[in-house]
């Protein structure tokens, strides 16, 4: 990513010694300046467990209860008349694509995204497939061990995904449409949930511009695909079956956006920079993670220890606010985890093993040359 790529008007993008790209003030500004407000979101996912107890339209959460307004036949019906186009769902038997809203406006706004049928019939498809499994994936301790026990190199995860394109993907292509169907894996709920995060973040990528911010900021966010399946092997196996599921199910107006780069974009760059999504009203100690977000915009923020924004989610928007003065060039920075009271040694751990990297924030600096 290059400053000229993403000048903004207070901060510039600017290459480290220690931690890559990050962001610097361009001039000096004031406490409670909002540096960034941003929506545009390339993908997101609400985990399997909260799936009906979070609107999926601004996120808000229903404290354990079941979302009153669930996605009604009627409206996706008129929605396909208005698209004109064929769909691959069987609307006498629509279970609501899994998607569930706080208000009738969450629900009227969602209906009124671009394109948003694609996105609807692809998370219906992909439903109807979960529910009729005959068997669900289950745990199998012995096996997850097997699988975890690998040990990761580049080309290992290379050479998973030259086979999965130039073997397992020319044998789905040679057979029949209706026949594919006796291929796809056995999924667990992780990973169908993942699979619905592939699926919203090739929905919303097809619909913002090539030359776009935050599609430029998109292609070239890091990725931690080899930090994490290093970490955890299984996610090899696990990549792989989402990968299937997906080229097996998903209708061509999606599926002409994946391929196995597109895939492990998509994935390698949610490892490195997806936010959680919160529960907006608690104390930080107590609120609910109910699934995450990547906002590529606001991916070039590294972390500090002692960071001068304070982010906060608004329902589908995020704010970021300075918490003091900063002078130009000073870098502006967040927290990644709520590690700010922990000692150094424990913050340091933290952010080694959840976040694969050597914190090189001010504050620890100075705390490891004082001793
Ligand atoms: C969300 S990205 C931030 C932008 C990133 N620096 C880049 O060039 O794309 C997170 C990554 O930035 C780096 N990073 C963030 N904060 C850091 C810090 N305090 N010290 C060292 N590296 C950091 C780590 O590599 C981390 O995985």
């Amino acid at each position: 990513m290059t400053v000229d790529e993403h000048e903004g008007p207070l901060f510039e993008i600017k290459q480290t010694a220690w931690g890559g790209r990050a962001c610097f003030a361009k001039e000096d500004i004031p406490k409670g300046t909002r540096v960034l407000e941003i929506d545009d979101y390339t993908g997101s996912c609400v985990s399997y467990e909260f799936r009906k107890e979070v609107c999926c339209y601004c996120y808000a959460y229903s404290y354990g209860k079941t979302m009153k307004f669930k996605l009604d036949k009627t409206s996706v019906e008129s929605l396909i008349q208005m698209s004109n186009r064929k769909i691959d769902i069987n609307m006498k038997k629509f279970q609501g694509a899994g998607l569930w809203f706080c208000s009738e406006e969450c629900c009227g706004e969602f209906l009124h995204l671009p394109n948003i049928i694609d996105l609807i019939e692809s998370y219906e498809i992909l439903l109807t497939s979960f529910h009729s499994m005959l068997k669900r994936h289950n745990s199998d301790d012995d096996k997850e061990a097997e699988l975890n026990s690998v040990t990761i190199s580049k080309e290992i995860i290379d050479s998973q995904w030259d086979k999965i394109t130039k073997s397992w993907i020319l044998s789905i292509e040679k057979i029949k449409s209706s026949k594919r169907l006796n291929k796809l894996p056995v999924i667990s709920e992780d990973e169908y949930s993942c699979c619905r995060f592939v699926c919203s973040s090739l929905y919303r990528l097809s619909n913002f511009s090539e030359d776009s911010l935050t599609m430029k900021s998109f292609q070239h966010l890091q990725s931690n695909e080899l930090e994490k399946i290093s970490k955890f092997p299984i996610l090899l196996h696990f990549q792989e079956s989402v990968f299937n599921t997906l080229y097996i199910l998903l209708p061509n107006n999606l599926k002409c956006h994946l391929s196995t780069d597109s895939f492990r974009h998509i994935l390698g760059s949610e490892y490195a920079n997806s936010f959680g999504l919160w529960q907006e009203d608690e104390s930080l100690e107590s609120r609910e993670c109910y699934g995450y977000w990547v906002l590529p915009r606001a991916s070039y923020f590294n972390h500090s220890c002692d960071p001068n924004i304070t982010k906060t989610r608004n329902g589908r928007i995020m704010d970021f606010i300075l918490n003091r003065d900063v002078k130009v060039g000073e870098e502006l920075s967040i927290n990644y985890a709520g590690t700010l009271n922990l000692p150094l040694t424990e913050r340091r751990e933290f952010m080694r093993n959840g976040w694969f990297f050597d914190c090189g924030c001010q504050k620890c600096l100075k705390e490891l040359s004082d001793g």
